[in-house]
């Protein structure tokens, strides 16, 4: 995540939901309100780097809340967003004090970019924590990797470390002072992601209201990471198998082509030869993309490293937490991680970790600390206690059944987040959350 704090403030609340799944995606920390009023709330209870806006809203709006900025907060930055018809408005409120504007409708990306402007993102991600022989071999094959120019598909289980190991690959390459551009394509709407990836001229589609680079371009020069690429809808996958050919790329609605010096990275959780085989993935691609693969093994199969991400974990969140002296875990909590099969690697372990931080009582992290769903399957435990589920509001019952359904369209769409996630009306964002939150319970998914 980012450092630093955005408050988004929008009265209209499918809109704010989707404009902070994209600031979240993007790794944004994120407070949304739905009023200037509630905006003055939150802006006494945290500190701010940036504040997004609408304008037209009930009560002092956003232009009472910029006056109030104005003079309680004058360094805080401010971008408003307003309907396309009231832009003088917003033009005046520059004049008071905005830094900049944004015209709606407007494309994911363009928020994106005007915020990066004012927000830079914390580069500083976590290196991969290694201990077990396998996955020191893979890191070393990965340093080997990282110095040649080659396309790399790592490949693993969710939540297993990918897209910390393509970060690796790129801080250890030649393009390490480049831009790392990562996008998630099971995340990005599907009519969003050729524009997200190729860019766009003004005008190329209603609400293409100011020409925006595309993926491609902001990695000029550096690494581009294309996150679960096996989502990608077959019509782009040919049209990105010819800008990796063609090493070069037009906007949506442009005439220019633009030469490309990009090293691409993919990562995807499903078999994608089997993919491959199904027809959901183009071979030609496949081979392109694939001319080196790496592969995490799932967390139980390279046990070495629990402990030593355990630790890792506790000293993170300890430090987000200002929690000074970093607890230890005990004999009875480490051997407690040792048992547990991990079925949702890494992020799991991150979870658990976190949950225990809140927990113990004192210095040392003990086995009570260290909450498992009791779904899981825990090996060699019968001497520990069991433990308790964590409290949810969701009926046993209720959850059951969305896990059924989940599973259904899962198999229904063969895999696909995207399909799954449009057919259920939810976002990529909270598929992605049911599902690691299933897979933590040791639920098996379809890869
Ligand atoms: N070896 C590692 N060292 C340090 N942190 C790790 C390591 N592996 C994973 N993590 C952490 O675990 C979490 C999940 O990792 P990551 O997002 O890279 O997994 P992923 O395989 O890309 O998952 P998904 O397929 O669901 O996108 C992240 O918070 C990441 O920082």
């Amino acid at each position: 995540m980012s450092e630093a704090k955005l408050l988004l403030v929008e009265d209209d609340a499918s809109l704010r939901e989707a404009l902070l799944d994209t600031l979240m995606l993007a790794q944004y920390e994120c407070i949304d309100v739905a009023s200037g009023e509630d905006a003055i709330l939150a802006l006494k209870q945290h500190q701010f780097d940036l504040v997004i806006s609408d304008v037209q809203m009930q009560g002092i709006g956003g232009l009472g809340l910029l006056n109030y900025l104005q003079q309680h907060h004058p360094k805080l930055p401010v971008l408003l967003m307003t309907a396309y018809a009231t832009i003088g408005s917003a033009v005046n409120a520059i004049k008071l004090g905005a830094v900049d504007y944004l015209a709606k409708p407007f494309a994911p990306e363009v928020l994106l970019n005007q915020v990066s402007r004012y927000l830079p993102l914390k580069q500083n991600v976590d290196q991969p924590v290694v201990a077990d022989d396998k996955s020191l071999a893979l890191l070393a094959l990965a340093q080997r990797v990282a110095a040649s120019d080659a396309s790399v598909m790592i490949l693993g289980p969710s939540g297993s470390g990918k897209e910390v190991l393509a970060r690796y690959i790129h801080q250890h390459s030649s393009r390490a002072d480049q831009a790392f551009v990562a996008i998630n394509c099971a995340a990005i709407p599907e009519n969003m992601l050729e524009a997200t990836l190729f860019g766009y001229e003004k005008g190329a589609f209603t609400g293409a209201y100011q020409a925006c680079p595309g993926k491609f371009e902001q990695a000029q020069g550096g690494t581009l990471l294309l996150d679960e690429i096996s989502e990608m809808e077959l019509s782009l996958q040919a049209k990105l198998l010819r800008v990796l050919q063609e090493r070069e790329v037009e906007r949506l609605g442009g005439r220019k082509t633009i030469k490309l010096d990009v090293r691409v990275l993919a990562t995807s959780n499903r078999d994608l030869k089997s993919v491959v085989a199904a027809g959901g993935f183009r071979e030609d691609l496949y081979y392109r993309i694939n001319v080196f693969p790496l592969a995490w093994p799932a967390l139980n199969q390279r046990p070495a490293d629990i402990l030593p991400l355990a630790r890792h974990l506790l000293v993170k969140h300890a430090k987000a937490l200002n929690v000074a002296d970093v607890p230890e875990l005990d004999e009875n909590a480490r051997r407690r991680l040792l048992s547990h099969r991990w079925p949702g690697n890494v992020r799991e372990l991150d979870n658990v970790i976190q949950r225990a931080l809140i927990l113990r009582a004192g210095q040392l992290i003990t086995a009570n600390d260290i909450i498992i769903d009791t779904q899981d399957v825990i090996l060699g435990s019968e001497d520990l206690e069991l433990f308790a589920a964590e409290p949810d509001g969701l009926g046993e019952e209720l959850k059951a059944q969305e896990h059924v359904i989940i599973l259904e369209t899962l198999n229904l769409c063969q895999g696909s987040r995207k399909l799954v996630a449009e057919k259920l009306g939810i976002s990529a964002r909270t598929l992605r959350y049911k599902m690691a939150k299933m897979r933590d319970m040791g639920i098996q998914l379809p890869n």
